[in-house]
């Protein structure tokens, strides 16, 4: 099976890299990080054009977070930063959509930020982008507006830690699989959805794509 079907197969793993844009780790008041902050999404997030988001039950304030996906397409333990990009298959455009009162709640009691992170469609994202349509994966426009207004508009040169250098840190600690997706961390701008709102994103000309928002 192609890695660009394989991604989104139940026992694929989404590592998910938090504030790894420092202009959003300020916006949330957040020190920018020493090593990268991982944490995990259930493939059951994945939510594709067409269908809506759903504000999560008990949800108040719902955040986009436009993101590069990273498919990894072969396998690796202990990757170096020099190879790393040979590990990678393509990319995705996708939203880490997050709740935030429910994350700002569990960082309160010291507890994990699943609820907050890996709801149902928690992870809208685009179809698979093959690797030669990114000439440069860390120089490429994100944006996110919703109902029509930017909202978000960043670079991935911005990262604080490269591609190459989360790709092999995370297999320090993570074996990387085919069909295993890494989303990079968001720039700033992040801001809080409701209902009826329209959610539009890109990746700089290369991939856009539109998801409503409904209370679920
Ligand atoms: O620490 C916080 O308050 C929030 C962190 C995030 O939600 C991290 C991300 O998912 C990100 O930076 O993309
Ligand atoms: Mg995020």
């Amino acid at each position: 099976m192609s890695v660009a079907a394989k991604f989104r197969e139940a026992g694929r793993k989404i590592i998910c890299v938090g504030r790894n844009y420092g202009a959003h780790a300020a916006e949330l008041g957040n020190p920018v990080p020493e090593k990268p902050i991982l944490f995990f999404k259930p493939t059951s997030s994945y939510l594709s054009e067409g269908s809506p988001i759903q504000i999560p039950k008990g949800c108040s304030s719902l955040h986009h977070e436009v993101e590069l996906g990273i498919i990894i397409e072969r396998t690796g333990k202990n990757i170096s930063e020099s190879s790393a990009l040979d590990h990678v298959g393509g990319y995705i455009l996708a939203l880490d959509m997050t709740a935030r009162d429910f994350q700002d709640e569990a960082k309160k009691k010291g507890q994990p930020w699943a609820m907050a992170k890996g709801f149902d469609t928690s992870c809208p994202v685009s179809g698979f982008i093959p690797r030669e349509k990114v000439q440069d994966p860390q120089n490429v426009n994100l944006w996110c507006k919703v109902n029509g207004q930017t909202k978000q508009d960043g670079n991935t040169k911005d990262m604080i830690f490269s591609i190459p250098n989360l790709i092999s840190y995370i297999s320090q600690y993570f074996t990387l699989e085919a069909g295993d997706v890494i989303l990079t961390g968001t720039p700033s701008g992040v801001s809080a959805t409701k209902p009826g709102d329209t959610i539009q994103c890109g990746l700089a000309d290369v991939v856009s794509m539109q998801f409503d928002v409904k209370q679920g």
